[in-house]
């Protein structure tokens, strides 16, 4: 069962209890057993589904529950929480400094996506302003040099390796010398795969960390070993002294659940989780943003992070908007920026109740759609990108010019244009909710130096008083209609105009936030693709 399903499932399983009319010991009892059954084929340990079932079933203790409590809000609490404490390590991470050379050393079992996820981190750090770079100590495994320098030049990060020298003690002190006396802050050091049984390897692993003296080893799991993944950290530790995990591939992973959970159970903090195989498919792992993703709730801080990392061009679309302008060539930028964003489901899965509405949006097509878009106005002039899109109400051929220049069709650039319309109508509205969004910000002690924890709160307040659906476990996020209501947007699930998340990003104090506005007129949201 992939993380998704196991989401869905147990998602389900409270829904159809809280909404039951007859919300007695009997049904909450079905609901607890249901949760233990997903969890359970989801490959988490026994013995730890059963913790959480005693522990639920003490929180929510249906002969001590005072008459007029609020049992829905109880029982979502405690799955919530129960589920936190399945995958939380109870231990912090090495935490990388600014202005000093942070040395962080790979190992892992071959294959475990050791190579891919280096380049990752390379990137996520250097996203937020630490130079980094990557040493490639693989010298056991052909080509694994190869696949570093394509990664790494893919990233645009400095990379260090070796076709000549065999010895990867050699490569991986050369390297990190070289990259230590330039003065990098992120050196990462990636070394060839093992096999439990090689004890050459893994004495060579132990070499390596004494020559380059990391001050974080991370070790790399595959979620597909579920459970296993106790066994191997423990053979990992008992040989290298690792200090934090990334359990990779929790995309695809029939037993993600089971890795997550069995890592947790050995206190090991679990730094980030691969979920692709893009560059950007990597995130950091925090239990109460984790189990709010999986079970469908959103992760609006996840989401404000991975967007500020794109350090998205935003002024002049910013700019336009708070002038009630939002022309063609905003559009484009705004495509552009989606298409950076990574798959859509991801995204849709950080933003609450958005992958449920979203549920059977196939990425693939959903690239091919925004392509296309993209084609048609790469086939517009400069004045044409730069109007009102009333020009090609005036001089209709204009748009069979287009459809010709772009390989598409004269109904898909109408589809675009209409998709304009709708955004230059929504910046109208928003002429001046924009002030006043920037006067609440201040009013909060916002602005980009501001706590976003405090806004965070003050908008689920103000959120929850608009009467959006709260989140238990204290996220109190509420639904996607809420949201839109908030934005002053359309909305509704077929084809509605997603809010202009920009404005929710400045809210939210995280300054330079990209904006997706309209990605419901993408492709029609669910059902509406063609
Ligand atoms: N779906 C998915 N694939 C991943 C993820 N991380 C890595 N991969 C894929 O897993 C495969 C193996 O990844 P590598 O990075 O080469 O693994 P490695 O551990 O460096 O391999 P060795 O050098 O042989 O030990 C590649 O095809 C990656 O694209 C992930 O999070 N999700």
């Amino acid at each position: 069962m992939v993380l998704q399903d196991l989401g869905r499932r147990i998602n389900a399983a409270v829904n159809d209890l809280t909404r039951s009319a007859t919300l007695d010991e009997k049904a909450f009892d079905g609901m607890v057993k249901e949760i233990c059954n997903a969890l359970v084929e989801a490959d988490v340990n026994v013995k730890l589904v059963m913790n959480l079932r005693t522990s639920i079933k003490r929180a929510v203790n249906f002969k001590e529950l005072a008459p007029g409590v609020n049992k829905k809000r109880i029982i979502q609490k405690a799955v919530f929480d129960h589920l936190v404490s399945l995958v939380n390590p109870h231990n912090s991470p090495y935490t990388p400094k600014k202005n000093k050379a942070n040395t962080i050393m790979f190992v892992g079992l071959q294959g475990s996506g050791k190579t891919t996820t280096c380049t990752k981190l390379a990137r996520y750090y250097q996203a937020r302003g630490f130079k980094s770079c990557l040493v490639c100590a693989d010298t056991f495994r052909a080509g694994a040099f190869d696949q570093l320098k394509q990664n790494a030049t893919k990233a645009k990060i400095p990379y260090y390796g070796s076709l000549t020298q065999t010895d990867p003690v050699v490569v991986a002190r050369e390297g990190v010398e070289k990259f230590r006396k330039e003065r990098f802050e992120i050196i990462i050091v990636d070394t060839s795969g093992r096999h439990q049984q090689e004890e050459s390897l893994f004495a060579e692993m132990v070499e390596i960390q004494q020559a380059v003296k990391p001050d974080q080893t991370i070790m790399v799991l595959d979620a597909s070993i579920g459970q296993a993944a106790e066994a191997q950290s423990l053979a990992f530790k008992s040989t290298a002294a690792f200090g934090a995990i990334v359990i990779t591939k929790t995309d695809g992973a029939a037993a993600g659940g089971g890795a997550i959970s069995a890592v947790a159970a050995t206190k090991t903090p679990i730094v980030f989780i691969g979920t692709g195989e893009h560059l950007l498919d990597l995130e950091r792992f925090q239990p109460e943003s984790f189990v709010s993703k999986l079970l469908g709730m959103g992760d609006m801080q996840g989401l404000v992070e991975h967007v500020q990392s794109l350090k998205l061009d935003q002024k002049d679309t910013m700019k336009h908007i708070s002038e009630g302008v939002f022309t063609v060539r905003d559009l484009r930028d705004q495509l552009s920026n989606i298409m950076k964003m990574g798959p859509l489901s991801k995204m849709a899965g950080m933003i609450p109740g958005l992958s449920g509405m979203m549920g059977n949006m196939d990425d693939e097509d959903g690239a091919m759609k925004l392509k296309r878009m993209m084609y048609i106005c790469d086939s517009m002039t400069v004045k044409e990108l730069d109007s009102d899109g009333k020009m090609f109400v005036e001089q209709p051929t204009r748009m069979t010019r287009i459809a010709r220049g772009s390989g598409t069709s004269v109904r898909e650039v109408e589809e675009l244009l209409a998709q304009q319309r709708m955004m230059a109508g929504m910046a109208k509205k928003m002429k001046g909710g924009m002030a006043n969004m920037q006067k609440a910000q201040n009013a909060m002690g916002g602005g980009r130096g501001g706590n976003q924890q405090q806004q965070m709160a003050a908008m689920q307040k103000r959120l929850q008083s608009m009467g959006g659906g709260g989140m238990p476990g204290g996220g109190g996020m509420p639904d996607m209609s809420t949201l839109m209501k908030m934005m002053g947007g359309g909305g509704g699930g077929g084809g509605g105009g997603m809010p202009d998340m920009s404005q929710l990003m400045k809210m939210m104090g995280g300054g330079g936030g990209g904006g997706m506005p309209g990605m419901g007129g993408m492709g029609g949201g669910r059902g509406g693709r063609r």
